[in-house]
Parts: C-alpha cells; structure tokens; sequence
C-alpha cells in the first residue's frame, strides 16, 4: 500500500507508548477483503499482554486525571487534527482492510475525527452541581470525576470512528483506555495510534491490544483495574461481556445489534423515501448496525415506491472500494456473504419475490449484489435477524396502528425511519417507535452533535453529543457542615 506517510501503516500493538510484538512472537494475517491477498501479520496476544496494558494504563491514570481539562483538550486537539492532516492515508488502509469504497472511507475519518474534536471541546464543560441543602449548616455538592482505567472493544464496520467515539470521551474526561479493535481491521486502529503518539497524548493512555478476542476480553471484563468496558459489536457477544463484567461490577455501555424498520406512509414524498432508503439501507454494504433491516411500505404506494426503489438498487456501482465509481464494495467476509445468501434464500423458499440483485458477482466471491425483494411475510428469518448486508426486504402494511405494532415486535430497539408530510402522524409516530433514534425524513442520522445508542437488546448508554461522556464520569457527592 503506497502511503504519503508509511509509517501509518504499523504491524505491532501499541501498549504503554512502545510498539510490542506479542510474548510468543505469534501473529495472526489480515486480509482485503476485495481481493482475499494477505495484508499484514498482527501481534497474537492474549491475556498476558493485556494485562500488562492495564497496568500501563493504570499507572498512567492519575497524571492524565490530574492535567487540566484545557491541557487534555490542547493534546486532543492535537490529535485531531493529525487526523485530518492525515485522511487520505488512513482512508486508504481503511479501505484496503475493510473493503469500503474510498469515498466512504474518507467520510468515516472525517466522522472519526469529529468525535475527537467533539469531545476536546466537552473536556471544559464538565460542571458538577451546587444543591439547595435541606439543612441550614451544610453545603451540598457533586464533583464529576473520571471513572479511571476503561476497556473498549470494537468492531470492524467502522474500524476508526468507533474506536474514537470511545476513547475520545474517555480522554477527555480524565480516563486513560485500553482498546482491542476487530482482527479484521486492526490496522487503522493502530494508525490512530500513532497519530496519538505524535500529537503528545502520553505513555500508557492510549493502548491498542492485538489479538485473541475471548483472552483479551476475558481480561478486560474481568481485571479489578478496568472500571467500565464499552463495546459495539453483535448481540451474542455484549450479552457474554456484560455478565463478565458483573463480577467486578464494572459499567458497562453497550452498542450492539439493531432490527430497522423503515416505514414510507401514503403521504410520503416517494422520491425523497427512495433517496433516504438507499442511504440508509446500503451505507457499507448494508453492514452499519443502524442499517434498514425491514421495510414496511403502504399498500396505496407499494408498487410505485418498489419500482422507483428497485430502478436506483439497479443503478447501484458494486466494486472494489478503490475504484472511485464504487459505491458498493465487499461484505467483509465469506462468512457474511453466506450469512446474506442464506437469509435471501430462506424468504424466496417461503415465497418473497425477488425483484432485483440476488445474483453472485463476477467481481469476487465477497461481493454481493445489491438486492430487493418483496412480499416478504412473518415467520421469515430475515425479520427477526440482523442482515448486515444488502438485501432490502420489503413488505405492504395497511394501517398506521399495524405498523407500529410490527415496527416494535423486536427485541432491538436502536434505529427506526419513516417518511411521512402529515405532521400529527409524525409527532405520534415518533412517540410510539420504541427506538432509541428515531429517522423521519430522512435516512442519515449519525453525527457527533447526538445520542448514538439503543434500547431493549441493542444496548446501554449513548455514544457521542453532550451525553456520551457521561459514562466516563462518576458523581461524588460532596457533604460539607459548615
Ligand atoms: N453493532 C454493530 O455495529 C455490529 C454488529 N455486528 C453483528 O454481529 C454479526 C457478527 O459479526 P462479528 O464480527 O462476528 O461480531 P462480534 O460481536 O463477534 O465482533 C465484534 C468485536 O468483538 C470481538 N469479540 C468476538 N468474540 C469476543 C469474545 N468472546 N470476547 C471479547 N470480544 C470478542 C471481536 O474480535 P475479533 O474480531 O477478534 O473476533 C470484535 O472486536 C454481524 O453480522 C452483525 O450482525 C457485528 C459488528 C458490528
Ligand atoms: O455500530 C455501528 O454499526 C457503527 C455505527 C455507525 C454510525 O455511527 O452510524
């Protein structure tokens, strides 16, 4: 990978400012995704390494707590912006490891750096409270304090951003982080931290462990150190994490699986439903945990809107990600592509009609073509499981009650859209989806400014804006007689 700066590109774990091989010099291999061709060789740590970057970090805490919020927000500033100064190169390794098209990646960098940018500023507005006291001889305040070491553990479909929506507000609130990115995508995790290095944020603040997930995060959900573990990824896996973690009573915010509806009521603007579907159904492949899952559309416009919808999934550019006319690149592994195959083929057998895509594609076995189809019915798998790719299920629905109702039969509840002009469906749709972000109008919701995050099995806590620092902090309560 030709880079403007190579040495973006790092082959070693980042523990306590140092770039470390691991213990028994093991490696694991990253692969394209588009091409299958080796990458790079990571360190294969497990949970010796891991426990040694707790201690860093741990022995890192408490000059990082005692800076001031504008020294920790000069650094992340810093930070930020090499990560600007640097988006070309690390879109390109994103690219290269996860398989999305270059134009995507840059925008997942900018997104990335947004966080950090975000949170520096957050740094200086951690105000505690002064309460009325009940008594005349006291005074009653709470503090906010950084929770100390925290753990991270994140996925490949977003191989920067949900690395610095996390750290990013731990930092700035005064908590040094130990992280284990995907083994799919560890390379631009470890860009990130050699940017950190240079921007001054110090040894032991900032570590990314490589390697063996069940050790690594067997250490970090169960260490006395670490005081909160966050994590996005499946479902299955937060729910393993979160009972780890029970033992030492760590917090514990979670991003994890969604199940989308995506309504277009009989008063929609069908265009503007169709341009919010596309963004929203095949943003990376389909593989964002806020992508559409299910698609209900009402009977008086199904037809129009499935015509217009399966003209633009046609037009749709699959191809290697660093072609710049791609708009859709590889799904990141053979697994998932049967994964998708296996939910297509498990609706058509009980009868949905397949309208466009479904095809293999002559561009390489990951990729998979974009693909609608309709009719679909309960008792399908893909209803009730996360597609994570792009296949767009679509089926009619009758009556706005009906499809509140088949909207929240779910045991997720992270994202919702629905395209609506009648302003009283839209406040009370809005009220009923039972979402933790709720999309009218509109198929793009992500930014730095707001809460990211579920409810039901989707998730704890909220990731970025004003609120995603809050899980960083924990309140002392001051109680002074006086
Ligand atoms: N909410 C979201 O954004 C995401 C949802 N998913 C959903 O999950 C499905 C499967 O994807 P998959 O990549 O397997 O997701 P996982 O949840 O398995 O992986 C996410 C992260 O968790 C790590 N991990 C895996 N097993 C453990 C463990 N026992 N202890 C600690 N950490 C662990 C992974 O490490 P490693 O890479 O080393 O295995 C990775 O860093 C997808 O099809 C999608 O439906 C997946 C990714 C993101
Ligand atoms: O968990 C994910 O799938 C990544 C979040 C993408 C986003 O912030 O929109």
């Amino acid at each position: 990978m030709k880079l403007q700066e190579p040495l973006l590109l790092r082959q070693h774990a980042y523990i306590n400012g140092q770039w470390c091989a691991a213990d028994g010099a093991d490696t694991f291999a990253v692969h394209d995704p588009a091409t299958d061709q080796l990458i790079a060789h990571l360190p294969l740590m497990g949970e010796a390494e891991a426990m040694r970057a707790i201690q860093a970090a741990d022995a890192a805490l408490p000059a990082w707590r005692d800076l001031t919020a504008k020294e920790r927000a000069r650094l992340l500033r810093r930070w930020f912006f090499l990560l600007e100064q640097h988006e070309e190169d690390l879109a390109r390794l994103m690219t290269w490891e996860q398989g999305k098209p270059l134009a995507e990646a840059r925008g997942e960098i900018r997104y990335a750096a947004s966080f950090v940018e975000w949170f520096a500023e957050e740094a200086k507005r951690l105000y505690g409270d002064v309460i009325p006291a009940p008594r005349q001889d006291q005074t009653l305040l709470v503090m906010r304090e950084p929770i100390g070491v925290c753990a991270a553990i994140t996925p490949w479909n977003f191989p920067a951003a949900m690395i610095t929506r996390k750290a990013a507000p731990a930092l700035a609130a005064g908590c040094t982080i130990v992280i284990k990115p995907a083994n799919e995508t560890p390379l631009s995790a470890l860009a990130l931290a050699e940017l950190a290095h240079r921007a001054g944020i110090p040894p032991g603040v900032f570590n990314i462990v490589t390697g063996d997930a069940q050790a690594i995060g067997q250490q970090f959900s169960t260490h006395p150190l670490v005081r909160k573990l966050s994590f996005t990824g499946s479902t299955p896996i937060g729910r393993l994490l979160m009972a780890q973690c029970a033992g030492t009573i760590k917090k514990v915010s979670l991003e994890l699986g969604g199940n989308a509806p995506f309504i277009v009521f009989d008063d929609a603007d069908l265009d503007a439903a169709v341009e919010g579907a596309i963004q929203a159904k095949f943003r990376n492949a389909g593989q964002t945990c806020v992508c559409v899952n299910r698609f209900y559309v009402h009977q008086s416009v199904y037809t129009g809107f499935l015509e217009r919808f399966c003209a633009r999934v046609a037009e749709l550019r699959v191809g290697n990600g660093f072609a710049e006319a791609s708009e859709i690149g590889p799904l990141i592994s053979a697994r998932a592509v049967s994964k998708v195959q296996s939910l297509l083929d498990d609706a058509v057998q009980q009868g949905a009609r397949l309208l466009t895509g479904g095809q293999s594609l002559a561009a390489g076995p990951q990729y998979f073509a974009p693909t609608v189809i309709a009719d679909v019915k309960p008792g399908m798998r893909l209803l009730d499981e996360e597609i994570f790719g792009p296949l767009a299920p679509v089926m009619p629905f009758a009556s706005d009650q009906e499809v509140v109702m088949l909207a929240n039969a779910t045991i997720y509840g992270l994202a919702a859209y629905f395209y609506s002009r009648d302003i009283s469906r839209v406040w009370r749709v809005a009220r009923q989806l039972e979402y933790g972000i709720v999309g009218i109008n509109t198929g793009m919701v992500s930014n730095e400014v707001a809460p990211f995050g579920g409810i039901k099995q989707s998730g704890l806590g909220r990731e970025g804006s004003r609120y995603g620092i809050d899980d960083y902090l924990e309140s002392k309560y001051l109680c002074m007689a006086c």
